[in-house]
């Protein structure tokens, strides 16, 4: 019995190794055990329990990469979108124009006069909304998401006008571009649009209400006078002489959507205006009316929805996977001290350096946050990253030398800028072998550098580097200034 039993449960071991084993004998199981599906790989057999552990231990792996990029673009979205950060590339703001003052009903007051003359002063045009280029600004997040300019003042009594409304002049960083765009109302102003829409639905109103309405928009009566004005022959003649005025000024006030760069240091650009100020009633005095009791409102301001979007100016542009030395590398040519650590994305925004030589020639870097593989799909947030490159002139390829393959570092690089936006790779570029004061791995990995890039890039000079002990720094100040004196040059011919 119990020989019986032993033999039962030989039996159940066998086959449960069987189930085990069996299924990464076929060929397409193997193909997943067998690493980067390399085929000069030679294939390991018999698979055993021992494999299996193996496939799960790298499966496991896998798992845990997945998870650890996903942590990763986590924690570097949270960074972003902290409130306490100053640093902002990408708003949506609101401008409005200031209404135009309304005009004013008054009349000139003499004694034993009877007759006496209009005297309401026209309202005051209202506030613009302006943009200025400011070289002092680096950043969006001062700017308000709602920017209003102030309101005309109304007219007085005695001919007086009213003042124009305030121009709102706002600093905005070089290098800014705005776009208008189509605002997409969330679900609750949805409901009010519908709500406001049923309320104010002109097309199932009668005609008289619409015209009501539309002179309680435009008009402004003496007081008691509303009825008796509406029903005067005057004021209807005056309302049509305003209605034309409005068609013929609508013709000509060209609307053409804006699209602006601010890239020249104190230009100014009108991106809201104000309203016109309403008309005092000696607007509308004629020979047969003396005595006009209305005078019109001020007009509203232009309301615009913009995209502004930060893209930093420099002349040469730092580009680097996370951790390469970019920061370094600014901190020893330049007069920036950005944050160093050593941990991939320290930097998250991009900072500015200032190169000065002894001659007074000055040139600008940017350090810009690191790129990983993805980045033009906007993997690790590349695509705010790679905005800050674009308009730099000169590029400089950060390449860490202590890694085992630096030039696979350089291929990612070139790629993901080529696919971000094609021809950046064209650009005058440099490579700063960094690190080289690693000299194990440097003295291994620089030699087949040099060779590859010989190969395949002639132009492109490779300087090996120590920026963290500042070693042939003057080699590259020198090399960057050189180019970015030939760019200047050629920028310069018509
Ligand atoms: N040995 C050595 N270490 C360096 C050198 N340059 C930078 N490092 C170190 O590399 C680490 C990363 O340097 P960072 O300058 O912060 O690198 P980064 O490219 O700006 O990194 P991110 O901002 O995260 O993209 C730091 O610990 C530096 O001290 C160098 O030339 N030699
Ligand atoms: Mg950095």
């Amino acid at each position: 019995m119990q020989a019986h039993v032993q033999n039962v449960l030989r039996k159940r071991v066998c086959s449960f190794e069987l189930f085990l084993c069996v299924p990464f004998h076929s060929s397409r199981n193997f193909r997943n055990f067998s690493s980067n599906n390399n085929a000069d790989e030679k294939p390991i057999f018999p698979v055993g329990r021992h494999d299996i552990a193996i496939i799960k231990e790298r499966e496991k792996d896998v798992d845990l990469n997945n998870e650890k990029e996903r942590i990763r673009d986590q924690s570097i979205q949270y960074k972003l979108r902290d409130k306490t950060r100053q640093f902002i590339d990408f708003i949506r703001v609101v401008a409005k124009g200031g209404a135009g003052g309304d005009g004013c009903i008054a009349f000139n007051r003499e004694k034993f006069d009877l007759k006496v003359p209009p005297s309401g002063g026209n309202g005051g045009r209202g506030g613009d909304v302006i943009f200025v280029a400011s070289p002092n600004h680096s950043s969006l997040h001062s700017i308000p998401r709602t920017i209003n300019a102030s309101r005309g003042h109304n007219g007085k009594g005695n001919m007086r006008h009213g003042s124009a409304g305030k121009n709102l002049i706002v600093p905005v960083p070089l290098g800014t571009i705005v776009r208008e765009f189509v605002p997409q109302p969330n679900k609750k102003q949805l409901e009010r649009i519908d709500y406001e829409g049923q309320m104010n639905n002109n097309e199932n109103l009668d005609e008289e209400t619409k015209l009501a309405k539309k002179r309680a928009k435009t008009w402004v009566h003496y007081p008691r006078y509303d009825e008796k004005n509406t029903l005067s022959s005057f004021f209807l003649e005056a309302e049509k002489m305003m209605e034309e005025e409005e068609r013929y000024n609508r013709a000509f006030k060209v609307e053409e959507e804006l699209n602006l760069d601010l890239s020249v240091p104190g230009a100014q650009y009108v991106v809201a205006r104000g309203g016109s100020g309403g008309k005092g009633n000696p607007h509308f005095l004629t020979n047969a009316n003396r005595s006009p009791k209305y005078a019109t409102k001020g007009e509203e301001g232009r309301v615009r929805y913009l995209e502004l979007e930060l893209k930093t100016i420099a002349d040469v542009g730092l580009v680097g996977l996370p951790n390469a030395g970019k920061s370094t590398f600014l901190t020893a040519v330049s007069n920036a001290h950005p944050k160093i650590a050593p941990y991939p994305f320290t930097t998250l925004n991009p900072y500015i350096g200032t190169v000065d030589y002894l001659d007074r020639f000055q040139l600008t870097i940017a350090d810009i946050p690191g790129l990983i593989q993805g980045a033009h799909k906007n993997v690790g947030l590349g695509h705010s990253f790679l905005r800050h490159i674009e308009r730099s002139e000169v590029l400089v390829y950060i390449i860490d030398l202590s890694k085992n393959k630096p030039w696979e570092d350089w291929s990612i690089l070139r790629n993901e800028l080529e696919k971000y936006r094609s021809g950046l790779t064209k650009r005058p570029s440099l490579v700063v072998a960094n690190k080289a004061d690693i000299t194990e791995k440097a003295k291994i990995s620089l030699p087949i550098f040099e060779k590859m890039l010989k190969e395949k890039e002639q132009e492109i000079v490779i300087v090996p580097v120590s920026a963290k002990y500042k070693k042939n720094i003057v080699k590259v100040t020198t090399l960057l200034r050189q180019v970015v004196e030939k760019v200047r040059e050629k920028e310069k011919l018509p």
